[in-house]
């Protein structure tokens, strides 16, 4: 497992940015209801202004009461979740889902607002809803995810309520649920445990380095009467070996939103997250969208070849453009200087003569002197102008 080591100061002193660096990073914050993401986001805060490294906050859980700290983008400023519960009769996950999906459609003009501030600040907080599932598992979650991360280095910080995690079925199965979500992300992953204040993380840390250590709890605490292992803890502890290999590429640390513990050790993780980011993200991203724009060429150049190859007629079918496609006549006409048969040169000569003709009529009605009114001659039609030819 990826262990931080506590940097020597706060965020504040990564001064040897490079270029790219330069970009805030974003920090998601997800977890399962109750794990304090809001508390944690609000502890962030005060502590990264105490760092005088005030953060860009965007709050993306419409459903919350309580924040205790001002966002800078609020989505509740934009869509009133119990009005969408109302209007589309919802329920409240329903309304949730439907309301974070209508803030997705304005998400570029977000993005556009985070991009004039990325200058002036090094860390862009989200906070998401509490029902996780929506934010991870639904499409306005992996827009937003994706967009982000395509404009900036992003992090995700995993909230974990550390003392509902004691048991081992509950921490597998919250094990699980982050490696869900590092694998559909892909993202840099930071594993949170809060309200260390309460339960301290070591057991978890213990439990992720050695899967010995996670079978021998699992079966303290397992046995049936007889002091066998159930089916569910072999699997369990099965799964714990399998899941070495995930546990081997996280950062994991243990803060108290709370009390403000482990703030250090946290921002440590980010900046490491964010060089993973760098090195093998950004790379992928930028190898996906060469990629996309090589297809799109290369599908624009066949495109074309089909064009050419529909308007190139073969003997005996019907042509609308005569007997060659027409840009092709028209191509030939201007290379050889006109129209080779005497026929098309005889239309060519009437058509040119027409043209002067036309040309001669207007040039001397245009031309003439205008008629004083009061001198002219007023026949049987009253009308002697212009003059007869
Ligand atoms: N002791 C202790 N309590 C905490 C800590 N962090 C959060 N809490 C408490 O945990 C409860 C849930 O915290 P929230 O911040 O609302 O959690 P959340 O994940 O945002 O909750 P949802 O919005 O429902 O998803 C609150 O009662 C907090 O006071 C912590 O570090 N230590």
């Amino acid at each position: 497992m990826a262990q931080p080591t506590p940097p020597i100061s706060g965020p504040s002193s990564h001064q040897n940015v490079t270029e790219s660096s330069k970009k805030p990073v974003v920090i998601l914050c997800i977890g399962m209801a109750g794990s304090g993401k809001t508390t944690l986001m609000q502890r962030l805060n005060s502590y990264l202004h105490t760092q005088s490294t005030p953060p860009y906050i965007l709050n993306l859980d419409p459903a919350v009461t309580h924040m205790p700290y001002t966002a800078n983008i609020d989505i509740r400023d934009t869509v009133d979740y119990k009005e969408v519960m109302k209007q589309y009769n919802l329920g409240p996950n329903g309304g949730i889902l439907t309301a974070l999906n209508l803030f997705t459609t304005k998400f570029d003009q977000v993005l556009g607002f985070v991009e004039k501030r990325a200058e002036s600040v090094e860390y862009v907080l989200v906070d998401t809803p509490g029902q996780i599932e929506i934010f991870t598992w639904s499409a306005s979650g992996a827009i937003i995810t994706d967009s982000l991360a395509s404009s900036f280095p992003t992090v995700i910080a995993y909230i974990i309520d550390t003392p509902r995690t004691t048991a081992p079925a509950t921490f597998m199965s919250n094990m699980l649920y982050a490696c869900s979500i590092l694998y559909k992300t892909r993202l840099p992953f930071v594993l949170v445990f809060n309200k260390t204040d309460v339960e301290p993380h070591d057991f978890a840390l213990e439990w992720m380095e050695d899967w010995q250590a996670f079978q021998r709890d699992l079966d303290a605490r397992g046995r049936d009467e007889h002091g066998e292992t159930s089916y569910l803890n072999s699997l369990m502890g099965s799964m714990s070996l399998v899941l070495e290999e995930f546990y081997s590429n996280l950062r994991a640390v243990g803060v108290s939103a709370m009390t403000g513990e482990g703030m250090r050790a946290f921002f440590s993780a980010i900046e490491e997250a964010r060089k993973e980011y760098e090195s093998d993200y950004k790379p992928e991203l930028d190898r996906l969208t060469a990629e996309r724009a090589q297809q799109t060429e290369s599908d624009k150049k066949d495109n074309l070849a089909r064009l050419m190859k529909d308007m190139t007629v073969t003997p005996g079918q019907s042509n609308p453009f005569g007997p060659h496609a027409r840009n092709e006549r028209e191509d030939r006409d201007m290379d050889e200087g006109g129209p080779d048969s005497e026929e098309e040169r005889e239309i060519q000569r009437q058509e040119e003569e027409e043209a002067e003709a036309e040309n001669e009529e207007t040039f001397d009605v245009r031309d003439m002197e205008p008629p004083d009114i009061m001198t002219m001659p007023t026949g049987r039609t009253g009308m002697r102008w212009p003059r007869p030819q």
